[in-house]
C-alpha cells in the first residue's frame, strides 16, 4: 500500500529566537513519531547541527549559507531523499532554517520539490519576545514573515519586559495566524505534528498565496544579504577572564554568537556552549563526549563586522589563566545554566 507523504515542517525565526531550543524540545517529546531533521546554518561551522546531534532519528545538515537562496530545489531534494528512504521510517521532517533565511524561499523550495514522498507541513515562525521590537525596527520585513506563518511562537516570553503588550503586538502583526507564548520552545508537539490541524490553519489564516510564492524573489533583499558570519576554531584552551572581557566589550556589529568553548581552568573541564543574542549572554555546561576533541568552535554573526579583527580578538583570548587566580571562572559561572 502506498505510504502517505511525510509532512515537512519549516522552523523559521530571526537569529537566536529559539529555533534549536524548539527543535530539541520536539526531539525530546516526539509523541511516538520518528523525526528527521534538516539543519541549515549560516556560518561555516554548523553549530546547530552540533547542538541537536545525538537526539535525532535521522539528520542532514547544510552549513554556510541560507537554503532559501538555493537556485533550485535539487540540493534540498537530495537531503530529503536521504531522509525519506523507506528504511529510515521517518514520520515527520523538521527543517530548522538559518536565522537569516527568508521563510518564503524555504516554502517555495519545498513546493518545488520533486520528492513525491513529502508534503509541505507548515511554517512555524519563532519570535524572540525580548528582542523583537529592536529586530523589527532594523528589519521591518520581519512583519511579513509572521504573516506567512501557520503558527507563531512568541518565545522567551520570560524575558519580555511586558509580556501582555508583546503578545498583543505580535498578534496584531500576525494577522489571523495563531500566536502562542512559549519559553524554550516548549509547545505541545501535537500542534506541529498533527497535519490536520496544520492544514486547517493554512486554510483559515492569511498565509502566502500561490502568487506570493511564485513572485520573483530577489535574494539581495533577504536579511542575510546584510549579515556576515565569522568562524573561529582553536584547540588551545580559552582563558575565561579574557573571553569575558571580549564579551563585555564585543566588537561593533555583532548580533549573535554561538558555539562551544573549551576553557583552561582547573576544575572546569566541561564543555561550555556559548550563546549571545543582542545583549543576552548565556553558557550551558555539559560533558564532553568520550571521544569528542576538546576544542573551541564559535560562529559570530553580525553586520559590518571586521572579520579579521574579530578573529584576532578571539585569538587573544586563548591561553592559560593566571595560576593564582582561583576565581577566574566566576563570571562565566554567573552566566551558566546546566
Ligand atoms: N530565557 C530564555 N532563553 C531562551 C529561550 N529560548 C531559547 N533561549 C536561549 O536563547 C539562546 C538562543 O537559542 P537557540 O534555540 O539556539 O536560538 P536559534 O533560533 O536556534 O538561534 P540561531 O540558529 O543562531 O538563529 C540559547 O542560549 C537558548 O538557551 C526562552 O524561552 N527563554
Amino acid at each position: 500500500m502506498a505510504q502517505p507523504p511525510i509532512p515537512v515542517i519549516v522552523l523559521a525565526g530571526f537569529l537566536g529566537a529559539g529555533k534549536t531550543s524548539l527543535l530539541n524540545h520536539l526531539l525530546r517529546n516526539p509523541q511516538g513519531a520518528r523525526i528527521g531533521v534538516v539543519v541549515n546554518d549560516f556560518g561555516q561551522i554548523n553549530i546547530d547541527a552540533l547542538s541537536v546531534a545525538g537526539q535525532v532519528d535521522a539528520s542532514v545538515s547544510l552549513g554556510n549559507g541560507c537554503l532559501c537562496c538555493a537556485v533550485d530545489a535539487r540540493g534540498l531534494d537530495n537531503l530529503l531523499a536521504r531522509l525519506t528512504r523507506p528504511s529510515s521510517r521517518i514520520d515527520v521532517i523538521v527543517i530548522e532554517s538559518s536565522g537569516l533565511a527568508d521563510p518564503r524561499g524555504m516554502v517555495r523550495l519545498l513546493l518545488n520539490s520533486t520528492n513525491r514522498r513529502i508534503s509541505y507541513g507548515g511554517l512555524v515562525e519563532v519570535v524572540d519576545a525580548a528582542e523583537f521590537e529592536r529586530t523589527r525596527h532594523r528589519h521591518p520585513e520581519i512583519d511579513q514573515h509572521l504573516r506567512f506563518a501557520d503558527l507563531v511562537l512568541l518565545n522567551k516570553i520570560d524575558r519580555a519586559a511586558d509580556p501582555d503588550r508583546m503578545l498583543e503586538l505580535v498578534r496584531g502583526i500576525s494577522g489571523g495566524t495563531p500566536v502562542l507564548p512559549t519559553t524554550h520552545g516548549r509547545v505541545d508537539p501535537a500542534l506541529l505534528f498533527d497535519r490536520e490541524s496544520l492544514r486547517r490553519r493554512r486554510d483559515t489564516a492569511g498565509q502566502l498565496s500561490f502568487d506570493d510564492l511564485l513572485a520573483d524573489d530577489d535574494c539581495g533583499d533577504h536579511l542575510h544579504a546584510a549579515y556576515q558570519s565569522v568562524s573561529f576554531s582553536a584547540e588551545q584552551p580559552v582563558n575565561p577572564r579574557a573571553l569575558m572581557r571580549f564579551l563585555d566589550d564585543r566588537p561593533a556589529g555583532i548580533y549573535r554568537m554561538k558555539g562551544q568553548v573549551h576553557f583552561a581552568a582547573p576544575g572546569h573541564g566541561h564543555k561550555f556552549a556559548l550563546h549571545t543574542v543582542g545583549d543576552f549572554l548565556r553558557f550551558h555546561r555539559s560533558r564532553w563526549a568520550r571521544d569528542e576533541p576538546r576544542r573551541t568552535q564559535l560562529v559570530v554573526i553580525g553586520s559590518g563586522l571586521d572579520a579579521d579583527g574579530v578573529r584576532a580578538r578571539l585569538a587573544d583570548c586563548l591561553g592559560e589563566p593566571d595560576p593564582d587566580d582561583e576565581h577566574c571562572m566566576l563570571d562565566v559561572v554567573k552566566y551558566t545554566r546546566g
